[in-house]
């Protein structure tokens, strides 16, 4: 059985102060109870170093939000694999629909980035989506399909170390979510896509998210879904009650209350 993820996209919220008084308030409402779910937090970068190290020991994962393709060199800006590694942090979410369509991040720099995190030994949470255009003149699919495998072109993977999160754009942030058999749909084929990458039985062991407006209310319809196992969530994960739910529907769901 694949772990269900619950990852926290925190985008640009939350100071290094405001992340450690998240991270009290969280462990404390989560207890120790929560094994069968893992818990990623991506913060800003400026906060990954320290909630990183409030996290050490608690079961639960920091990951960056983004992650440049080289390790050292005049890049002005960029952060690479080995500084997030530093931090403690495990996870990197790579090709986030804010980063390609508000700074032009391509499929070429995704797929850049996905082969170095994976070299360098983060575990890539590699977004992917249409738009509410693309998916309105019915190009969804094809959109979805080319992401992923120019995205993962050239990317050779033994094990399930690269968690896909399918986001609609038209989804994210606007409190209008994927239906959860829409959205299980599209993670059909995506891990359809992914056993025609890797062989069918990574693609089995692989974690897809759904991601785009969800919040403690509906995650439990997601993640009951066969092929969807977790969520990124953006809004939602910004209050420690809030996540906390999100956590605790998601082991209702997959585990039975
Ligand atoms: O972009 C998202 C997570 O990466 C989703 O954001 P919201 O949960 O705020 O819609």
């Amino acid at each position: 059985m694949r772990l269900p993820i619950i990852a926290a996209n925190w985008k640009m919220h939350k100071t290094v102060k405001d992340s450690l008084q998240f991270a009290e308030e969280f462990i404390e409402m989560l207890g120790e109870d929560h094994k069968g779910i893992e818990i990623v937090i991506c913060p800003p970068f400026t906060a990954l170093y320290l909630l990183g190290k409030r996290l050490r020991g608690t079961g639960i994962e920091a990951g960056a939000q983004d992650v440049f393709w080289e390790e050292w060199g005049a890049y002005t800006g960029e952060v690479s694999p080995g500084m997030i590694l530093e931090t403690g942090a495990k996870y990197v979410i790579i090709g986030h629909s804010e980063r390609r369509h508000i700074l032009g991040e391509g499929d070429t720099a995704v797929n850049r980035k996905v082969k170095r995190a994976l070299a360098s030994g983060l575990v890539p949470i590699m977004c992917v989506g249409e738009t509410l255009a693309e998916r309105e003149e019915g190009r969804a699919v094809s959109v979805v399909r080319r992401q992923l495998e120019e995205g993962l072109k050239g990317v050779e993977l033994l094990r399930p170390h690269l968690v896909i999160a399918y986001e609609p754009v038209w989804a994210i942030g606007t409190g209008v979510n994927a239906s959860p058999q829409d959205a299980q749909e599209m993670s059909r084929l995506i891990r359809d896509e992914l056993g025609g990458l890797f062989g069918v039985e990574v693609a089995q062991e692989m974690r897809i998210l759904y991601g785009g407006s969800v919040n403690p209310g509906n995650i439990g319809g997601f993640v009951a879904q066969p092929d969807i196992d977790g969520a990124l969530v953006g809004g939602a994960s910004l209050e420690a009650r809030s996540l906390a739910d999100i956590v605790k529907q998601t082991e209702e769901s997959v585990y039975g209350s």
